[in-house]
This record gives C-alpha cells, structure tokens and sequence, in this order.
C-alpha cells in the first residue's frame, strides 16, 4: 500500500518550482541529475539483464543530462553503450553540459541511429520540458523503435507525452518502464500516458518533503492512503440505522434494472439499509426481483415530502434509469432543501442539461453534499465550456467543475478523476479496462451513496468508492458484468 508520500502528484510548471527552490536552499541541481540518471541506469539493468546494447537517446534539455549520466553509468557497470543526441551537444548548457562532457564516449546525431535488435532504448529526448510536438528526428526514432517492437525506458516520461495532461504531442514512445523522480507527474496517470509509462518507477532523488509540500495543489493518486480513516468506526453494537439509511430511485416499469444495481451495490458496500423508492406502474417489476433491499412507493412530490420527514434516510441516489427529467429535477429540489445527501448520476445529470444553473445553488451551502458521477458525455452537458477547452487537463476540468458547482465531481473513464470544491483532487488507476460495460456506473453510482449514508465527507465517499468499484472489477475478473460487481466489492481497506 501507498505512503502518503508516494500518492503526491506534482504538474510540471510546478516541479520547475521545486527544483528552483531545492537550488536556492543549497541543494546541488548537478547531484540531483546524478542520482536522477544514477536511478534510470540502475533500473535498466535490473529489468533488462540480457540487453545487448542500451541506446541511449539523449534531448537538448535536462532530460538529455539524465540521459549522459545514464549512458555513463551504464558504460561504468560493463554494458555496451551507444549515445545519439537531438541537436548540437555543444549548444547543451548548466548541468546538461557538464553531464554531456562527463560522457567519455562518442554522441551521433539521431539521425544516425539504426535500432537493433537486442537493443534497449534509454529514452532520454524530452522529459518534463516537452512544449510541442516532437520535432522530425524524434518522431522517426519513435516510428523505428516501434516497427522493431524494441523494448524502451522512459526517463521521466516517455517523449510525446506531456506531462501536464497525458496528451501525446506528435507521437510518443511507448515505454516498457518509466523512471521518474521525486513523485509522479500527471501524464503519468491521465490518459492516454498511462497507457505509454508501461510500469512506473518513482525515485527520491533527495528533495525534501517540506519543498515539495509548498508546491503541492493537492493532487494524488488515489488510495486508502488518503481516506482510509475516513469510514466511521462501527462499534460492537452497530444497529442497522447506525449504518446509515441509502434511498435510491427507480425508474419507469420498464427501466427498473439500474436502479437495482445501484441499491444492490449500496446494500453490498457497507449501507446499514436500502430502499428502492418506484413509481407506482414498476412496483411489481421492482417487488419480483428484490429481497435485500427493500422497496417504497415514491409517486411524485408530495410522496417524498413525506419520505423526508423520516431523518434516518441520510442519502440519495437519483439517475440511473431514471427516465423523467422534470420530476428529476423535482425531487433533487426537494432533497436539497431537506438537507440531505445526493449522488446524482446519469439522467439525473442530464435533467439539468440546459440549466446547471438551477443545480448548482442548491448544494452551495456548507461542507458538500452532492456527489456528480459524469461520463464526458454527460460533463459536457453540466460544463461545456470546461468539456470544450483545450488546454485543461482533465484533472484541471474536474476542479474547476468542482468549484463551480458546489459538488464533488467524479469525472469518470479509464482514468477516473475525484475533484472537492476545496481544490483536492484525485486520479485513479486500479480499474481494469473490463469495467467498462454496461451497468458498471450504477454500481459506482450505489457505492457512492452507501458511503455517504453512513456519514463520511463527500469527498473521501466518492474517492473510496471509486477505489473499491476497480478493485471490485479486478476481483470480478475480465469477462464480467455489472451484475457480478456488487457481490465482488472488497471489504473497507484499513491504511
Ligand atoms: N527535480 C526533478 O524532477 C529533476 C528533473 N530532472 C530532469 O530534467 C527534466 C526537465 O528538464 P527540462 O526542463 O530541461 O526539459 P526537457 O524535457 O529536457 O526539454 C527541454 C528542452 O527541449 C526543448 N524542447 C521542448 N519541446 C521541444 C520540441 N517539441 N522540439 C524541440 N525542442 C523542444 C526546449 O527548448 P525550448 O522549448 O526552450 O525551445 C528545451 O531545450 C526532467 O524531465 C528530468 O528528466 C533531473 O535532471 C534532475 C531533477
Ligand atoms: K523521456
């Protein structure tokens, strides 16, 4: 399991920033590119024993100096050793050149370089400086690696991803390894750069802590590292109520199934009590398939006015299935003003398509207490503008939708985003790609709300659940679908 360390997640601009104060405090930024290239040629060696030549492509930046001492140490452990460099050597200059000229051996241009097989390639071009597509001469070496399927070691990041958003710029290498430093980047999480990091390697090259924590804005990798502690302690006596009370909405007699996994996931992840809140017309659809969970009358209003009064129902999910987009909107009014607990999912996202405006105000007040569980395709109907620009990062879109809307926002995909009003963010990387089918995002949708029933900040619900829905797909297995989720949730994980 993650120390709280290894979850920090620095953008680049702001690792700049580390690295000018670590200078100023009188760290040498040479003995950091030393122990930095130190750590790459140790873990090429330890992974790839039999290589017959480490090629060592070296970029007209620091990373490029990573790279010299790479080839350096490399040389200095018995391994054969060829180094090709992008641009001029002699125009590298600070630590990059006395790293460059401390390399005794020859330096071709790229352009040179013929892949072998049995090469491994010491990726060195462009770490966390990458401004723009890869120019000509890198993205033939990519093409060349790649038609050669030749195993490659990112220093930093793999070229052509950038750092800041996972995006590849041009074309990017796809890495067997990634050797980072100080802690992990946010193209190394977001996609598609997880995708080209291949596993990922994080060295403390001897920044310390308290340098770190000044630049850090609060994003990590999520894990029980973070919210562990969050659960409230069941005590001997637990009763049910204690647990918390989930109400989740079904929708129309012939939409009922997603409601049920959300309540059936809930009952699965922790919830003292679930009920299924129908309309009248899906009742009997709804009483055939449930035992668990328990099953209520909910027609309108006035029905859940009085379902309100009752104030052990702590928590709230509406969307999945649910169909009636006024009535959405209708009910989250209402259970706002009641000053409860809301996941809002799917058609409950969609219902206030054309007036987020009418949502947001809703939950302003006090610590959050609505949870949005979007897709991009439902995101971009709650923030277009945030959907449609360029420059964000993904985790930049979910805060920024966070603040704006007073809610935890859960930007989902492969690489699922939990942003806090407060600026917190978190990025996940446990889901297998199998949990992407249908139904999956009720499930989420119910863990969620079990979470908040049974009183935990917003922020840790919606964190946790996501963590436990991937492990509940990994335990699943490839092959599975939504129904076989609930049953597979692990049990809350203790830090
Ligand atoms: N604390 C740490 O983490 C430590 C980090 N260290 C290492 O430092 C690395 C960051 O170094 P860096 O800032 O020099 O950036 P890097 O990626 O080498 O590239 C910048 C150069 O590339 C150029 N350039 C950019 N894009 C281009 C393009 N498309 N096509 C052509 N040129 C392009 C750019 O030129 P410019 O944009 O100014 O024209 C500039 O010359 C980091 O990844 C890690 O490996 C360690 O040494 C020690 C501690
Ligand atoms: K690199």
């Amino acid at each position: 399991m993650h120390s709280e360390r290894d979850t920090l997640v620095i953008p680049p601009a702001d690792m700049a920033a580390v690295d000018r104060d670590a200078a100023d405090s009188g760290i040498s930024s040479l003995g950091l590119m030393e122990r930095a290239g130190q750590a790459v040629a140790a873990a090429a060696l330890r992974r790839f024993p039999g290589a017959l030549r480490f090629v060592v492509l070296c970029g007209p930046g620091n990373n490029g100096g990573d790279g010299y001492v790479a080839a350096r140490a490399l040389s200095a452990a018995g391994a054969d050793v060829a180094v090709f460099a992008l641009g001029d050597p002699a125009r590298l200059a600070g630590d990059a050149a006395a790293m460059s000229s401390a390399w005794a051996g020859a330096a071709a241009p790229l352009q040179d370089f013929r892949p072998e097989t049995g090469d491994v390639v010491i990726d060195a071009l462009f770490g966390a400086g990458l401004a723009r597509d890869l120019p000509e001469a890198a993205l033939r070496a990519v093409e060349a690696v790649g038609t050669l399927a030749l195993p490659v070691v990112a220093v930093d990041l793999p070229s052509g991803v950038d750092g800041r958003t996972g995006a590849v710029l041009g074309a990017a290498f796809k890495a067997a390894m990634t050797v980072t430093f100080v802690c992990r980047k946010p193209g190394h999480l977001l996609m598609p750069g997880r995708s080209l990091c291949g596993t990922v390697e994080v060295f403390d090259i001897g920044i310390p802590a308290r340098i770190l924590m000044r630049h850090s804005r609060h994003i990590r990798l999520n894990s029980p590292a973070i919210w562990g502690g969050a659960l409230p302690a069941a005590g001997q006596a637990a009763h049910k109520y204690t647990r918390g009370h989930l109400a989740v909405f079904s929708g129309p007699a012939t939409a009922t199934g997603a409601a049920r996994l959300s309540a059936a996931a809930g009952l699965c992840a922790g919830a003292g009590l679930v009920t299924l809140l129908s309309p009248e017309p899906a009742l009997a659809a709804n009483a055939a398939q449930l035992t668990a969970v328990m099953l209520k009358e909910v027609d309108g209003e006035e029905d859940l006015s009085r379902l309100l009064e009752d104030r052990r129902l702590a928590a709230f999910v509406l969307g999945p299935g649910f169909g009636d987009m006024e009535r959405a909107r209708a009910y989250v009014r209402r259970i706002a003003e009641a000053g409860r607990r809301l996941v809002l999912d799917a058609d409950g996202i969609t219902a206030f398509r054309d007036a987020p405006e009418a949502l947001f105000p809703l939950f302003a007040e006090g610590a959050p207490r609505l949870v949005l569980t979007p897709h991009d395709g439902e995101f971009a109907r709650l923030f277009p503008d945030l959907a449609e620009d360029g420059t964000l990062s993904k985790i930049d879109r979910a805060q920024q939708a966070a603040a704006r809307s007073h809610a935890v926002v859960v930007l989902k995909g492969a690489d699922t985003v939990i942003a806090s009003p407060d600026g917190r963010a978190l990025v996940n990387d446990n889901a297998p790609p199998w949990l992407a089918t249908a139904g999956s995002g009720d499930v989420l949708a119910g863990i969620v709300g079990a979470h908040l029933a049974q009183g935990m900040p917003a922020f840790e619900a919606a964190a946790s659940a996501v963590w436990r829905h991937g492990e509940a797909g990994r335990i699943a297995g490839e092959g599975l679908t939504a129904e076989d989720l609930p049953a597979a949730i692990p049990p809350w994980p203790r830090p």
